[in-house]
């Protein structure tokens, strides 16, 4: 129908003007094949009919002089203008192409589930490689601890027992009865009794490494009742038991004979108070004393009487220090401890943090009285905080059929995966053990422990979670969406970060702000929680020491109180 057409019909009938512009309404909507996203409902298309046939109506009444258009003619005109819409749409190719297009995106639909099915498949794949990966490799550990202590016949092919005995063990008479004889809940975790001389770099004597057990205090009483906090199931009835306070205490068996100072570098003040340190422990404890490479040479360049100071020269070396420690010391920030627990690839001693940084949130001992700290942590008994680490694989899509193929990084902090110098958004898919979690579109995703909370996830926007909370961080990095908020995973989860083969750039992962890696696109990045925790000594306890670290560290809720004058209840 032509619009001159149109324009003579007007004249003769307003039904039929209401038809006709119905007509012309429906051709310019859909003057071709529809847009996907436009397509217009019935109804939708109805309604504007019925609209427009008001306007109409109302143009073309004022136009002859006849004022207010009335109520009951226009709902009949609606209906029949919702008639005449229907039988329109009856002959109209609109339907058929409206089913073509609800096929097609049914069919996209399919093939991005089929997609997404391999992606999780695969992600489970490695995930399960990196476990066996990581059991695998606590039997080399414990082979080697094994072949270290002279006792090669306790090697258990049991993967399942092994890694049960080197993460933290409850000794066979907590097993029997949990709470012993004395009511006191011990937990053996090491019992490096070496029975014969360990061999050693520059063939000093090193005593035998201490043993110590773990027992958890309750309510700050150090001496507490442990209570257990298995969740029970009584006559039908799921119930978690009273728990303590899960404050781990650190006792002494045999006394510790050897420390390990880890010291930053390029500064005075650290170093003078190394020396310091190191001649009082060795003076007055009778304390074996490692220290790094450089600060050795340093030390004996000085004055050749610390001659009796340890060190180490390679690779090898390093990997045996963990059998030889008892103790860490740190002079630094946090910086220092991180640098100190990345050292360790498995057990890691105990660590005493003294404070020489700036905002030392994991340094809790006061340098100016390492005496009195040092002498009540080696005489012992101490609170710890068993901080997590995460064990990370970068896995290469270009050596893809070997699954694992790189050593794991160890964090105390967080992974980061940005966009380094890319000036693009990062594209990075998210799986979380075999399931999909999101797209992050941004600058990039920080998957961090609960003691990194408070480091680069927190200046994020992430929460801030006391350390010994069992869970991952996941926070985005100026995510570019409103709804991106950070999230809190369970500890025994894998997350496997895909930089996508649509990227339009690479990633870049670092490990404690530390060791930029590329990835390309293709490139996958495994995190999971290790087995090999960060022992940090504390000041009082872990709760009084965490809560201390963001009062004084950060400020945190720092507000003048409001004063006494002034409008009352
Ligand atoms: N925007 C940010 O806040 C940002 C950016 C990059 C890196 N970082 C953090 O720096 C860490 C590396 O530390 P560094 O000392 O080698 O680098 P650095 O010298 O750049 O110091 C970073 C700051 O983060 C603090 N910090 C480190 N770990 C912390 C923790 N667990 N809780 C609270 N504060 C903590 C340090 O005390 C220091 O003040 C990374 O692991 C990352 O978390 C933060
Ligand atoms: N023993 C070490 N060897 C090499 N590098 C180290 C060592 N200890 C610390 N570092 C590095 O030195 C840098 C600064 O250390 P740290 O954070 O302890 O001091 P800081 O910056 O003065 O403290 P803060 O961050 O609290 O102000 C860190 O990047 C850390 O990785």
């Amino acid at each position: 129908m032509s619009l001159d057409e149109l324009a003579d019909k007007e004249q003769s009938s307003s039904e039929e003007i209401q038809v006709a512009q119905s007509d012309s309404k429906f051709r310019s909507l859909n003057p071709g094949p529809i847009p996907i996203p436009a397509a217009p409902s019935i109804r939708s298309l109805v309604d504007s009919v019925s609209d427009e046939r008001v306007d109409v109506m109302a143009s073309h009444q004022s136009e002859n002089g006849s004022g207010s258009i009335s109520t009951a003619s226009s709902t009949v005109s609606s209906l029949e203008s919702e008639k005449a819409a229907y039988e329109y749409l009856a002959q109209t190719p609109i339907k058929s192409t409206d089913a073509h297009l609800v096929e097609f995106s049914e069919a996209m639909r399919t093939v991005a589930k089929a997609l997404r099915r391999v992606a999780e498949g695969k992600a489970a794949a490695q995930a399960e490689a990196a476990e066996w990966k990581r059991k695998y490799e606590l039997e080399m550990a414990h082979k080697q601890q094994s072949k270290i202590k002279g006792c090669g016949s306790c090697v258990s092919n049991d993967l399942d027992k092994l890694a049960s005995q080197l993460t933290l063990e409850t000794s066979a008479s907590d097993q029997l009865g949990c709470c012993g004889k004395h009511g006191i809940c011990s937990h053996e975790v090491l019992q490096d009794v070496v029975p014969g001389p360990i061999p050693r770099p520059n063939h000093k004597m090193v005593g035998r490494k201490a043993s110590f057990k773990l027992s958890w205090g309750c309510n700050g009483d150090k001496n507490g009742q442990h209570k257990h906090d298995f969740v029970s199931f009584e006559k039908g009835d799921i119930t978690t038991a009273e728990r303590s306070n899960k404050q781990i205490l650190l006792k002494w068996e045999s006394p510790p004979q050897t420390v390990l100072f880890i010291t930053k570098p390029n500064s005075n003040n650290v170093h003078v108070l190394c020396a310091e340190m190191v001649r009082w422990l060795k003076e007055h404890k009778n304390i074996n004393v490692f220290v790094e490479p450089r600060v050795s040479k340093e030390l004996l360049t000085e004055d050749s009487s610390y001659n009796f100071i340890q060190t180490w020269d390679n690779d090898e070396e390093i990997k045996l220090l963990h059998t030889k420690v008892d103790l860490i010391v740190t002079l630094g920030g946090d910086g220092t401890v991180l640098w100190a627990a990345s050292l360790f690839k498995g057990p890691v001693p105990p660590v005493v943090a003294f404070s020489l940084g700036s905002l030392g949130f994991m340094t809790p001992f006061p340098s100016e009285q390492y005496r009195e700290c040092l002498d009540n942590v080696l005489n012992g008994p101490f609170s710890i905080t068993l901080r997590n680490r995460l064990q990370c694989h970068v896995i290469r899509d270009a050596a893809k059929d070997e699954l694992v193929t790189e050593d794991p990084i160890l964090v105390l902090n967080e992974v980061t995966i940005d966009r380094g110098i890319s000036s693009y958004l990062t594209y990075l898919e998210c799986y979380c053990d075999s399931s999909f979690v999101t797209c992050v579109q941004g600058d990039g995703l920080i998957i961090s422990t609960t003691s990194g909370s408070t480091a680069y996830s927190l200046a994020a926007g992430g929460s801030m979670v006391h350390p010994q909370v069992p869970g991952i961080l996941f926070t985005p990095i100026c995510p570019h969406s409103l709804s991106f908020r950070p999230l809190i995973l369970p500890e025994y989860v894998t997350l496997r970060v895909q930089v996508p083969y649509n990227s339009r750039g690479h990633a870049w992962a670092s490990f404690d702000g530390k060791d930029r890696r590329q990835l390309s696109p293709g490139d996958a990045l495994i995190c999971s929680i290790s087995p090999w925790p960060v022992p940090t000594a504390c000041v009082m306890d872990s709760t009084t020491d965490f809560l201390r670290s963001i009062q004084e560290g950060l400020h945190w809720n720092l507000r003048k109180s409001q004063s006494f004058d002034g409008p009352r209840d």
